[in-house]
């Protein structure tokens, strides 16, 4: 287990002062010290408005157990996107994603902690609510384009079955917005094409409209470009950004390409089951008035405070077991801590 030494420039008492020239009846009473013990639990906990978001994941545990083994996929891990955000989630393999994935879409039902998606809790869904989550509030893209598309229909048809599923719109109402979605997503070239006469980057932008024919609050991307090059790839994350700017959808994108935070605004990194880093592009205004993307890595710092170093820099400086902290005015440095007294003797 990791320890950690603490250097404190200098410590705030937290014990009140009582002011003795104050009269008896400025001593809050029972109601008011409950009251502010909530609010500070409240602050410590990160505030309220850390729990608002379209997609919130709050201490998520999924443990499996197959044969009295014990495998924490996701041991707390923290995640709050907004309404309208298009995020993409990397990790290697074994991380955690396919289990975030699973349980942020209703396959699967986490161990412990919150997960909720507009206002759905996924941890206490009836089956009647589960299924009315899945048709209504969420759309799928897969990797594999043979799960996203019907071979036997064209690319219109495709795109009109999920609105005939679920019935409401007319006939001529839903061949228009498939045209319209098709368009759209850059293919609607290949509207009476069936998929086999389709290139895979052109199955996929088809399979993005497939997706959101009946208008979900949320898109999840599972690995949607991971049996494309990288130039077609890239055409599917420009269709997943204009479906996202156009119909306000909320979108995350599960993969294992670090690459594609070049594509998004927002790439969330995951590492033994919990965000460990995130990357911010935001557009700043060069010295010569053009516009520029700028990245920017953050390292995911919970409500507890836990935050993992990035691999890199653990392995630079060699550290491990303990560590050093110091309290900067505007920092904290984190040190190689002593080694052990039996390695030093060995020396
Ligand atoms: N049904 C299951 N039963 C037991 N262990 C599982 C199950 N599903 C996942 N795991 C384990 O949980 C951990 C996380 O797996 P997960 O599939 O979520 O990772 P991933 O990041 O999606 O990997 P990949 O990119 O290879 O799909 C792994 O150690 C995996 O072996």
């Amino acid at each position: 287990m990791t320890g950690t030494a603490y250097g404190h420039p200098g410590s705030a008492s937290l014990t009140p002062r009582l002011d003795p020239g104050k009269p008896a009846s400025a001593v809050p009473d029972l109601a008011a010290l409950q009251q502010r013990a909530a609010e500070r639990a409240a602050e410590r906990a990160g505030g309220r408005d850390r729990l608002r978001g379209h997609i919130v994941c709050d201490g998520l545990v999924r443990i499996f157990k197959t044969e009295g083994v014990e495998v924490v996929a996701l041991q707390g891990l923290d995640l709050v996107i907004d309404r309208g955000e298009l995020v993409a989630i990397v990790g290697a393999s074994g991380s955690g994603k396919s289990t975030l994935l699973n349980i942020l879409s209703g396959l699967d039902t986490p161990t412990a902690g919150i997960a909720r998606v507009a206002e759905y809790d996924l941890l206490a869904l009836s089956n009647r609510r589960r299924l009315s989550y899945r048709r209504q509030v969420v759309g799928f893209v897969w990797q594999q384009t043979g799960r996203n598309l019907l071979p036997y229909l064209t690319a219109l048809e495709n795109v009109e079955l999920p609105m005939k599923l679920a019935g409401g719109r007319g006939r001529r109402a839903r061949r228009e917005r498939a045209r319209e979605l098709l368009d759209l997503v850059g293919v609607g070239y290949c509207a009476d094409r069936r998929p086999g006469q389709m290139s895979g980057g052109e199955q996929q932008r088809c399979a993005v409209a497939v997706a959101v024919a009946n208008d979900p609050e949320v898109l999840f991307a599972d690995e949607p470009t991971g049996e494309l090059d990288e130039a077609t790839g890239a055409e599917v994350f420009a269709a997943l950004r204009t479906i996202n700017a156009e119909l306000g959808v909320t979108i995350v994108v599960v993969t294992h390409d670090h690459a594609v935070a070049g594509q998004v605004r927002r790439t969330v990194a995951i590492r033994d089951g919990r965000t460990s880093s995130e990357v911010r592009r935001t557009a700043r205004v060069a010295a010569d008035g053009s516009t520029e993307l700028v990245s920017e890595e953050y390292a995911v710092l919970d409500r507890t405070g836990r935050m993992q170093l990035p691999a890199s820099f653990v392995d630079a400086l060699s550290l491990r077991d303990r560590v050093r902290l110091n309290l900067e005015p505007d920092h904290v440095e984190v040190r190689p801590g002593d080694r052990a007294p039996a390695e030093r003797s060995e020396a």
